[in-house]
């Protein structure tokens, strides 16, 4: 467990503190440390002799602000601080008291401040506790009018630490230096739009108090390249053959939506799976063929409209031939049978798209309810609504661990934040994507990728969660990389495949 992957409440954090503040750190000590780092990053970033603008708060973020002001002064920065509450918390008064008798200029009002090149931001941090209500909303939306690199101590002020919910208003940051560990809140859609570019600044918070108040297991985490090494199948076993390197089965496609088939095909070609068996409607099966060789294309009996009436498996083969079966993209709601069929046999199963809008039709917790071994449910937020119209959306990370504890499944819920939970309420969260992804067939590769991996290592005792975890990492990874030499235009659904490879390669 590294302190990159874990995840914070604000709840959380004040024990983590507590428990260092009662081993012996001084309060003040930790101050100067912590300002010390943020003040070091900033340096780096800003060049000597700008002019900065601190916004400074009631409580230790405000203290914290403070003491960067006071280092930036001496630094050879014009600081000018803006502070406009009556009453300070006893070590932050003492900042700023000192602040003023070195000579650092201090505004209480908006009006009077001068221009600045950049903003750093310690008005609130983990200890907000209530909507923010002028005239300090009004200063922060000033704030943001102006358009200057706001850089927010610890997380942007205004922002609820958990749900990343926006408490009245928010500062806009360009960049958020997290404090010693990941709060929830930056992890939350939500929150997005106010974060910038975020960093963990690491101020050695012992290991063991993490663990006294998280547990040795942390429940919430963010997926690291840690994650996916452990998981992912390599070193390949010198000798193996291919069924021992995971038969899966896609179940996709039809007349209206060959091409998802195609992309689902060719995320779970990027898996290294050993066998890849793709059932698709009988008319596009040359299609498959030509785009996947190495598969074997199983022709399926259609319905009238085009979809996949019947699974016509080849000879001496029925599902439990599979190591694992993912099913759904472009099936349409035509091939309602298929999806009973599969979510009754044993096998390791991912349900997406389609398969999802089936299975909400037939009930999701009474027909989850039956089934023995493992399953992946993968919807993105629509989806997420029809399969669970009762849960609550407002924290995404309650949502989807209440899902997967509802009906025994390991939930992905896609998004810009994709977050995945085990019946347990394990959950891991995807702490880095594109916004280039939100284009239709992305998710098709996604889930013909999860298919491929699941199939390698479902039976060698990994968690599920980090299976779906790793894919969803590896996904956006590959989306990343595309975007960044491609732009955020750049990055269909067949490239994003063509992708996949170099992540693995380069990591
Ligand atoms: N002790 C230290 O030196 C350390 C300080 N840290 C900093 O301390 C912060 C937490 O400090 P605090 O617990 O003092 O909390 P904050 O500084 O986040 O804010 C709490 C203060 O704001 C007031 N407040 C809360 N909501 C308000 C609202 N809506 N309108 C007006 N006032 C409101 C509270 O009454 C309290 O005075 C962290 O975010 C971080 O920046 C730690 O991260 C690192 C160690
Ligand atoms: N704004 C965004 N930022 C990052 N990733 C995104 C964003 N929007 C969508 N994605 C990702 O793109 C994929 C889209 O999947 P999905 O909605 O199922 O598309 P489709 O069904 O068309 O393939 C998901 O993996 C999702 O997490
Ligand atoms: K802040």
């Amino acid at each position: 467990m590294t302190k990159e992957q874990i995840i914070v409440t604000s709840a959380q954090m004040r024990d983590i503190e507590g428990r260092i503040f009662a081993a012996g750190m001084p309060v003040a000590a930790l101050m100067e440390k912590v300002a010390g780092l943020i003040s070091d990053r900033l340096q780096v970033i800003i060049p000597k002799g700008r002019c900065v603008g601190i916004l400074v708060g009631p409580g230790h973020n405000g203290g914290d602000a403070l003491v960067v002001a006071r280092e930036l002064h001496f630094r050879g920065y014009q600081v000018w601080i803006y502070q406009p509450f009556a009453k300070l918390k006893e070590l932050t008064n003492q900042h700023f008291q000192y602040a003023q008798n070195l000579g650092i200029s201090c505004f209480q009002e908006l009006d009077k401040l001068p221009n600045c090149d950049f903003l750093v931001d310690g008005l609130f941090g983990f200890g907000l506790e209530r909507e923010i209500t002028d005239p300090i909303a009004s200063a922060i939306n000033h704030f943001n009018d102006w358009n200057k690199p706001i850089f927010s101590i610890d997380l942007p002020s205004g922002l609820h630490t958990d749900t990343g919910e926006v408490l009245g208003t928010a500062i806009r940051a360009t960049h958020t230096f997290c404090l010693g560990l990941w709060k929830q809140g930056l992890l939350q859609e939500q929150a997005l739009e106010y974060i910038g570019q975020a960093k963990l600044i690491d101020f050695d918070i012992p290991l063991a108090d993490i663990h006294a108040v998280l547990g040795e297991v942390p429940k919430i985490k963010r997926i690291t390249k840690t994650t996916v090494i452990q998981t992912l199948p390599l070193p390949r076993p010198p000798v193996t053959h291919k069924y021992k390197a995971g038969h899966l089965l896609l179940i996709c496609g039809s007349e209206r939506y060959a091409g998802g088939a195609i992309l689902t095909g060719l995320g779970a070609r990027s898996s290294g799976v050993g066998m890849l068996s793709i059932a698709v409607p009988e008319s596009i099966k040359p299609l498959l063929v030509s785009h996947l060789p190495e598969a074997l294309i199983i022709g399926c009996p259609e319905t009238e409209t085009g979809a996949i009436s019947q699974l016509k498996l080849p000879e001496r083969t029925d599902l439990s031939s599979f190591t694992a079966i993912a099913c759904g993209p472009g099936l349409t709601k035509d091939a309602t049978p298929i999806v009973e069929q599969v979510i009754n046999s044993e096998v390791p199963l991912i349900l997406d798209a389609d398969a999802l809008n089936i299975l909400a039709e037939l009930g999701t917790i009474s027909t989850l309810q039956k089934r023995q071994n493992t399953t992946i449910l993968t919807p993105h937020t629509g989806e997420f609504h029809r399969l669970f119209p009762d849960i609550d959306f407002q924290d995404r990370v309650k949502a989807v661990q209440t899902a997967a504890s509802q009906t025994g499944a390991v939930v992905l819920l896609k998004g810009a934040r994709t977050a995945i939970s085990n019946p347990q309420g394990v959950v891991w969260i995807n702490p880095e994507s594109t916004p280039a992804l939100a284009r239709g067939g992305s998710g098709d590769v996604l889930t013909g990728l999860m298919g491929g991996i699941l199939a390698q290592v479902v039976n060698k005792q990994v968690n599920i969660e980090n299976v779906v975890a790793t894919a969803a990492w590896w996904h956006s990874q590959a989306g990343i990389l595309a975007a960044k030499e491609r732009t955020e235009l750049g990055v269909d659904a067949f490239t994003l495949t063509q992708y996949l490879m170099r992540i693995l390669c380069d990591m």
